[in-house]
C-alpha cells in the first residue's frame, strides 16, 4: 500500500522555518528585576558599578600591612600597635601605617594603607593597643578587592542570555532593578477531535480526555512561551477555521490532531485558505510525529501535530521549543535544529533497539543507577497513544535516520527535556 504522506527530513523543515524566522521581528519589553526571572534579556547588560565598591574584609580581625607580619609565627609573633576599629557600613577614616592595625568586622570597609586582614584567631590583645600575630600574611590575603567581584563596564550577560535566579542576584547586586527584555512569544494551542472531552468531564464510552492541551501549555510554560489554551475545538470546517482564524494574532498556533489520513484534508484546506504562502509541508520523516504539518499563514507560524499524546509531545519538545527559542531570542537561526551539547548526559542502555531506517526516532528513557554505580538507560518502549512512556522517562534517545538500533550496554547520549 503507498505511504498516504511524503515523508519529508527534519532538514527540510529546518530550511522552510529558517526563510521565515530570518525577517522575523522580536518584540522587547521593560521588566523589573523581580518580574525577570527565566527571561531572555535583549541587550547586552553592562554593568553600571563596581563590585564591591570598595575592598572588604572576608573576616573578623585585624586590618595590617602584611610585610609588618612578615615571618611571624606562634613562637615568634610581630607586635602591631592598635590604631582604631572599623564600623560596619560606615566610611572609615583610618589609615593603617607600618606597624599598625586597625580592627575590623566580616565584611567591613578596609582602611587606607592597608592590604591584608589578620584573623582574629592568630592574634593575641596584648593591651588595649598592642596586638600580636602568630601568623605571617601575603598581600591580599582575608579581603575582596574594590571591584574584584564585578567591575564597572564590564559585561555580565549578553543579549540572548536566559535570567537564572543567580543572575538575578548579581543585578541586585548592581543596584539594576529594570531591564529589557525580550517579550514572551504567544502560542495558541488547539485540541481537535470529536472524541475529546475536557479533564473534568465524565468519560462516556469512546471519549476520551484531552491531554495534549495539558501537557503542551505546560511545556510551552516551562520553556519560556506565553501559551494560551484554546481548549477542544469540534472536527468540522467552520469552527476549525474559525477558531484558526481567531488565533492568528498570535506567533504561533500549534493544532493538535486532525493531522493524519481522516481530516487532515480538512486542516490542509483550512490553512491553504487562511492567508499565504499556508501549507509549506506535511509528513516527516521522524517517529513519532510523522504527519506533522507546517503552515505559516501570513505573519504567524501554525503547525499540525499528531494526535497521539506521544507524537504531539515529540514534536513540541523537538521541533516547537527551537521555534520557540528563535522567537524568545534566546537562539540564533543559524543554531536551529542542532543538537545542544549542554544538556546531554550519557548513560549504558539496559537492552537493545531496533529502529527504523530513515526516520529519525525519539524514544523516551528512564535514567537509573546500576549495581555498580552506572548511570543506566532504561528505554520505554511502547506506542506512541501512550502517555505512560513519557511520565517515566527521564531524557529522550535519539536514534539517527541512518542507525537502524542501538546495542545493549552501548553508552548513549540522552537529552534531558524538563529539569
Ligand atoms: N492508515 C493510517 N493511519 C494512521 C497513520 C498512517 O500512517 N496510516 N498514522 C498514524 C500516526 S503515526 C499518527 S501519529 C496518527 C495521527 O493522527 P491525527 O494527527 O490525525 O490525530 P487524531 O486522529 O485526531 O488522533 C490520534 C489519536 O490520538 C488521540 N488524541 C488526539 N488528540 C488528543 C488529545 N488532545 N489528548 C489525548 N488524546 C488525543 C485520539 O483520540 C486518537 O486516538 O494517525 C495514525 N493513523
Ligand atoms: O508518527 Mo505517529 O506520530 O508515529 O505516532
Amino acid at each position: 500500500m503507498r505511504e498516504f504522506l511524503e515523508l519529508n527530513p527534519p532538514k527540510i523543515f529546518w530550511e522552510k522555518i529558517k526563510e521565515y524566522l530570518v525577517n522575523k521581528e522580536l518584540e522587547v519589553e521593560k521588566l523589573n528585576l523581580d518580574e525577570s526571572l527565566g527571561r531572555i534579556v535583549a541587550e547586552d547588560i553592562l554593568s553600571p558599578v563596581d563590585l564591591p565598591p570598595f575592598t572588604r574584609s572576608t573576616v573578623d580581625g585585624y586590618a595590617v600591612r602584611a610585610a609588618d607580619t612578615a615571618g611571624a609565627s606562634a613562637s615568634m609573633p610581630s607586635f602591631l600597635e592598635l590604631v582604631g576599629s572599623v564600623v560596619m557600613g560606615e566610611k572609615t577614616e583610618l589609615e593603617v601605617l607600618a606597624g599598625e592595625a586597625a580592627a575590623v568586622p566580616t565584611g567591613g570597609m578596609l582602611p587606607e594603607g592597608a592590604d591584608a586582614v589578620l584573623m582574629i584567631e592568630n592574634t593575641e590583645k596584648i593591651d588595649d593597643i598592642t596586638i600580636e600575630s602568630s601568623k605571617s600574611l601575603g598581600i591580599g590575603e582575608n579581603l575582596v578587592k574594590k571591584a574584584e567581584d564585578i567591575a564597572k563596564g564590564e559585561i555580565l550577560f549578553k543579549k540572548g542570555h536566559k535570567l537564572m535566579a543567580r543572575d538575578i542576584g548579581a543585578l541586585a547586586g548592581l543596584g539594576i532593578t529594570e531591564l529589557k527584555c525580550f517579550k514572551k512569544p504567544a502560542v495558541s494551542v488547539i485540541s481537535t477531535g470529536d472524541e475529546l472531552i475536557p479533564p473534568e468531564a465524565e468519560a462516556e464510552a469512546g471519549q476520551i480526555r484531552d491531554i495534549n492541551s495539558y501537557s503542551i501549555v505546560s511545556y510551552l510554560k516551562k520553556i519560556g512561551a506565553a501559551p494560551n489554551k484554546v481548549g477542544i475545538i469540534e472536527d468540522n470546517l467552520a469552527s476549525l477555521k474559525n477558531s484558526v482564524k481567531n488565533e492568528l494574532n498570535q506567533d504561533l498556533v500549534l493544532i493538535s490532531g486532525g493531522s493524519s489520513v481522516g481530516i487532515k484534508d480538512m486542516t490542509i484546506e483550512i490553512l491553504d485558505s487562511l492567508g499565504e504562502p499556508g501549507v509549506l509541508l506535511h509528513g516527516l520523516s521522524i517517529k513519532p510525529g510523522k504527519p506533522t504539518i507546517l503552515a505559516i499563514i501570513d505573519q504567524t507560524i501554525v503547525i499540525g501535530l499528531p494526535g497521539h499524546p506521544g507524537s504531539a509531545w515529540t514534536v513540541t519538545t523537538v521541533l516547537v521549543s527551537e521555534i520557540i527559542k528563535v522567537l524568545a531570542g534566546e537562539k540564533n537561526i543559524s543554531e536551529i535544529g542542532l543538537d545542544d551539547e549542554k544538556y546531554i548526559i550519557k548513560a549504558k542502555l539496559s537492552r537493545a533497539i531496533v529502529s527504523d531506517k530513515g526516520r529519525e526516532e525519539y524514544i523516551p528513557v528512564k535514567i537509573t543507577k546500576n549495581s555498580s554505580g552506572e548511570l543506566l538507560a532504561i528505554p520505554q518502549l511502547g506506542k506512541s497513544s501512550l502517555i505512560s512512556n513519557l511520565v517515566k522517562g527521564d531524557a529522550v534517545l535519539k536514534i539517527k535516520s541512518y542507525q537502524e538500533g542501538k546495542e545493549l550496554g552501548e553508552i548513549v547520549d540522552l537529552k534531558i527535556i524538563e529539569n
